[in-house]
C-alpha cells in the first residue's frame, strides 16, 4: 500500500469513524471510572442491562432498573453531546486546517521539479505556517536526500515524502502519549505552569469542569497569589464548576496555598487537584526556586505527584510559544503542553514544531472560551486533518 492509499484509507476510517476523538475522550471517561462504554446494540436491546453507572450518573438508592426510555434519552444526551464536541474540534481548527493545507495544496498545484527553486518554496510554505525554520529545514534536507539517493521526483511522489515526513513527527509508538497520568492511589495531582495570559486559569476551569463531570471530586488551588485577579478568575470556575478551592489573599505565599490545598486534597479525599501558579518568566532563578519548593512539598505529601507538569501556551504568538516552551523547559520537568487559542491562529504548524524541536508532546488544545472548548489533542487527526483536502484529489 503506498502512503496515498494509506492516507485515502486513514481518512476513509477518519469518516468511519467520524467521532474518533470523542469516542476516545467517552472511553477514557468511562475507563477512569472503571465502567464499560455502553455498546452501541445496547440502544435498541430491550432486555439490554443498561444501568445508570454506563452513562457516569451516581446510582440512585433504590433504583436497580432504569426505565428503557430514560436510557434512550441518556444514550441520545451522549450522542448529542459528542456531536457537538466533534463539531467544536472541527471548527475550532478550522482556520489552521484552510489555511495551511491551502498553501500546500497552492505549492504542489505549481510543481515543476525538485529543484532548488522547489525546496524555498517548500520551506517558505511550511515557515509562513509556523512549523519553524529548524522543522522545514529538516524536511526539505530529508527531501534533497531522498531525490539523490530514491530518485524521488515525481510530483505525487514528493508530495506524499512531504506529507509522510510531517506526519511521522508526531508518529508516536504509544497513543497514550497524550493522556494525562493518574495517581491511583489518592489524589493526582495536576500543576499549571505558563506566562500571564497564555490561558492557564481558562484551561483549568474547563479541565474541572470535564472531570467533575466524570464524577470526580475535584479541587482548585489558586497558587497564582501575584495578582488578585487571578484568585478571584478561579474562584469564578469554581463556583461555575461546582468545585472546591483553597484559596488565600493576594500577596501569600504561594507555597502555603499548595501546602493548605494538598492537605485537603488528601484528607477529604479528593480525585483530583489542579493547581494554578503564577508561573512567571521574568526571573527564572526565583521561579525555578518557588516552583522547586512547590514540588517539594507536593511529593512530601503525596509521593509520586505531580503526575502531570503542563505548560500552557497561547499558540497564537506563533515563534514566541517555541523560545517560551524551551526557557520554561530549563526551569521545570514540563510532562506535557496545553496549547491554547488555536481557533485563534491560522498557523497550526507550531504543534509540529514544538513535538519535533522540544519533544514535549501537546497533551490539550484549547479551541475557544466556553467551558467545552477544551479537547484532548489528537495528532493523527490533526495532521491528516490538516492534509484531507490534498490526498483526496
Ligand atoms: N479563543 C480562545 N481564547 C482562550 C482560550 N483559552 C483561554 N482563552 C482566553 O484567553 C484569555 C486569558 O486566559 P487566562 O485563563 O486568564 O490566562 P492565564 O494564563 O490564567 O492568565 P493570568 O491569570 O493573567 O496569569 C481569556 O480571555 C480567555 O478567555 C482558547 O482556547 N481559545
Amino acid at each position: 500500500m503506498g502512503l496515498f492509499d494509506i492516507f485515502k484509507h486513514k481518512n476513509q476510517s477518519t469518516s468511519n469513524e467520524e467521532n474518533k476523538v470523542d469516542e476516545q475522550k467517552t472511553l477514557t471517561e468511562n475507563e477512569e471510572n472503571n465502567e464499560e462504554l455502553p455498546e452501541s446494540g445496547k440502544k435498541e436491546t430491550a432486555d439490554s442491562e443498561i444501568k445508570p453507572s454506563d452513562f457516569n450518573q451516581p446510582e440512585k438508592e433504590n433504583d436497580s432498573v432504569t426505565p428503557i426510555v430514560e436510557n434512550n434519552e441518556k444514550i441520545d444526551e451522549i450522542e448529542s453531546q459528542k456531536n457537538e464536541n466533534q463539531a467544536s474540534y472541527e471548527e475550532g481548527l478550522e482556520k489552521t486546517r484552510s489555511s495551511f493545507g491551502e498553501k500546500l495544496k497552492h505549492l504542489f498545484a505549481n510543481f515543476r521539479n525538485v529543484d532548488e527553486d522547489f525546496f524555498d518554496d517548500l520551506e517558505d510554505t511550511l515557515i509562513e505556517s509556523d512549523v519553524g525554520v529548524q522543522t522545514a529545514t529538516q524536511i526539505s534536507d530529508q527531501l534533497k536526500e531522498a531525490v539523490k539517493l530514491d530518485n524521488v521526483k515525481g510530483h505525487k511522489e514528493v508530495q506524499n515524502f512531504v506529507i509522510q515526513k510531517l506526519v511521522e513527527i508526531y508518529d508516536s509508538p504509544s497513543n497514550d502519549e497524550n493522556k494525562l497520568k493518574e495517581n491511583p492511589d489518592g489524589p493526582t495531582v495536576i500543576l499549571f505552569i505558563g506566562v500571564n495570559g497564555a490561558g492557564k486559569t481558562t484551561t483549568i476551569g474547563k479541565m474541572a469542569h470535564k472531570y467533575q463531570k466524570q464524577g470526580k471530586k475535584v479541587l482548585l488551588a489558586a497558587a497564582d497569589t501575584f495578582r488578585a485577579g487571578a484568585i478571584q478568575q478561579l474562584d469564578e470556575w469554581a463556583k461555575r464548576d461546582h468545585v472546591d478551592i483553597v484559596k488565600k489573599s493576594e500577596g501569600s505565599d504561594p507555597a502555603s496555598v499548595v501546602y493548605d490545598a494538598v492537605e485537603k486534597a488528601k484528607s477529604d479525599d479528593y480525585d483530583i487537584l489542579f493547581i494554578d501558579t503564577a508561573g512567571r518568566l521574568q526571573n527564572k532563578v526565583n521561579l525555578m526556586k518557588e516552583l522547586a519548593k512547590m514540588n517539594k512539598i507536593i511529593t512530601n505529601k503525596i509521593p509520586g505527584a505531580p503526575q502531570e507538569v503542563l505548560l500552557v501556551i497561547d499558540a497564537t504568538i506563533g515563534q514566541n510559544a517555541m523560545s517560551q516552551a524551551k526557557t520554561f523547559k530549563e526551569v521545570a520537568d514540563i510532562s506535557g503542553i496545553v496549547l491554547t487559542k488555536l481557533d485563534g491562529t491560522a498557523k497550526g504548524g507550531i504543534v509540529i514544531a514544538i513535538k519535533n524541536e522540544i519533544g514535549i508532546p501537546v497533551k490539550y488544545v484549547g479551541l475557544g472560551e466556553s467551558v467545552d472548548d477544551l479537547q484532548t489533542f489528537d495528532p493523527e487527526k490533526f495532521v491528516y486533518g490538516l492534509f484531507k483536502g490534498l490526498v483526496e484529489e
